[in-house]
């Protein structure tokens, strides 16, 4: 951006309190912007922002504070190009509730079936969960500016006849790929975005499969009963509410199918009675439906022309995986699992390749240097991370990876440590190669780590064990 253009990029900070902290949020939000303005003369987007710690009534309040990823093409922005939008957060640990329902709606125990679980948001659960996402291009920005547009449209009083949408967005794509997370991880960021209007917040996850009464023809009544409940969660106009619906096409399968027989008939009653309650909520404007499936194919026409965003999520392709493969293996530095060294991101893991910095090279002749391992550690990503995508591994077995690696190739016994329980402090001793350390007050052994080498090594044979491994 020219330094004259006056032009400011909205940019997220997203401020976790501590749990249990009672301190006015608009207070704290003011004391966030003057340290902001006064501390930084540049921000990295998206990043970990420190330096709240030296300022006592933050170090008091606060846990974490985000600088979020923002549209604004440069890696960073000047505190002059920035219009700060500030939000303050506590996260809720209250467990999940779940609603029953059965086939006379009264419940008696046993014949009670798990119609939907519900989280209050945000919830620590789901905390890390955006950020751990890893798509291509901007999947998840686009979906958070299409709710944010759609609040902008009903404040400025939009006539619904003549501008329309219904809260619907539908994900589909190949298994493990994320969809069922995002839909949680972007709740998650709604309820954080949104708490100035929505102080509460909450996702309700239906259960399909036990909408299907064992008693003929009771589906299509266990579906509206469900939705009685979920209306007056939305009646509550001071609370956001997304209803997840997981593997839609059991509940929307094509009309067309049932009539020729392909499906049961009761699956008819529930369709009908899902587009029905669908297009009551549309003019609620606190709440958001969002679907998965796996299945385009089977899902009702009608069901996907209501659904405003239809996003399909691929497989992760090779830079993704790198990334993925990367926070795996940072994480199981950070927990001392593989010995720690400098893992760069892939933006640097391709700078490396364009410039031709890498050489084929067996993990024997490894580097010792840490400045080439490091690129060794980028060029072994980018050759493992090419590997699954020619055998179109999804999300969901890349995680899988590293404890695949450790079972199969590298032995539980040759790494020590955290795979025991925290100890209490009398019985930390020093045992083997560990020492004992403290960490957040728990204290633990610091053991035998991985070399990273023999762990990329293994993660490559597991690859090779192709039958083996669940993609
Ligand atoms: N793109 C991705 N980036 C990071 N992690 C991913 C990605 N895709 C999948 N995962 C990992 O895979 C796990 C499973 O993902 P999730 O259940 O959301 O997938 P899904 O597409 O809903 O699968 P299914 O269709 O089988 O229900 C997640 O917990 C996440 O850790």
């Amino acid at each position: 951006m020219d330094s004259n253009d006056l032009t400011q990029w909205v940019v997220h900070i997203e401020v976790r309190l501590k749990p249990r902290v009672a301190r006015s949020f608009e207070t704290l939000r003011g004391h966030v912007h003057d340290w902001l303005t006064s501390s930084f003369e540049r921000i990295s987007l998206p990043s970990s922002l420190e330096g709240w710690e030296d300022i006592p009534v933050l170090a008091s309040a606060v846990e974490h504070v985000e600088a979020c990823e923002s549209v604004c093409p440069h890696p960073s922005l000047a505190i002059s190009e920035i219009s700060f939008q500030i939000h303050i957060y506590q996260l809720s640990s209250t467990d999940t509730f779940e609603e029953y329902t059965n086939h006379d709606g009264v419940q008696t125990g046993e014949d009670d079936t798990t119609a939907s679980t519900v989280w209050e948001l945000p919830n620590r659960s789901f905390e890390g969960m955006w950020e751990s996402l890893i798509f291509p291009d901007t999947v998840k920005l686009q979906l958070l500016d299409y709710i944010q547009a759609t609040f902008v449209l009903s404040d400025a009083d939009i006539d619904f006849n003549l501008v329309t949408w219904n809260r619907v967005v539908l994900l589909y794509g190949p298994p493990g790929t994320g969809k069922t997370s995002l839909c949680k991880a972007l709740a998650q960021k709604l309820s954080i975005r949104l708490s100035h209007r929505y102080p509460q917040s909450r996702i309700l996850e239906i259960n399909s499969h036990s909408l299907f009464s064992r008693w003929f023809s009771e589906s299509g009544k266990l579906v509206q009963r469900l939705f009685t409940s979920i209306n007056a969660l939305v009646d509550e106009e001071d609370t956001f509410i997304v209803v997840l619906i997981d593997e839609v096409e059991s509940l929307t399968a094509s009309r067309a199918a049932v009539m020729a027989g392909t499906e049961p008939s009761d699956g008819l009653r529930v369709v009908n009675a899902l587009l029905t309650q669908l297009d009551k909520l549309k003019h609620k404007k606190n709440v958001l439906v969002m679907a998965t499936s796996n299945l385009m194919n089977a899902i009702d026409t009608a069901f996907i022309d209501r659904a405003d965003i239809v996003q399909f999520i691929d497989l992760p392709p090779r830079e993704a995986i790198y990334a993925i493969l990367r926070t795996c293996l940072m994480e199981m530095m950070s927990k001392k699992v593989v010995e720690p060294v400098d893992v760069p991101t892939i933006a640097d893991a391709r700078m490396y390749e364009r410039a031709g910095d890498f050489t084929s090279m067996s993990p024997s002749e490894a580097p010792e240097d840490p400045d080439l391992l490091s690129v060794y550690v980028a060029f072994r990503l980018l050759e493992l991370a090419a590997e699954c995508k020619a055998l179109g591994v999804s999300g969901r077995a890349l995680r899988r990876l590293p404890v695949l690696a450790l079972a199969k190739y590298i032995g539980v016994g040759s790494i020590t440590t955290h795979l025991s329980p925290p100890m209490s402090m009398k019985n930390v001793q020093a045992n083997g190669n560990g020492r004992p350390v403290v960490t957040n007050g728990i204290p633990r052994h610091v053991g035998r780590a991985a070399d990273v080498v023999t762990w990329l090594g293994a993660i490559g044979k597991v690859l090779k064990d192709r039958p083996a491994l669940p993609v």
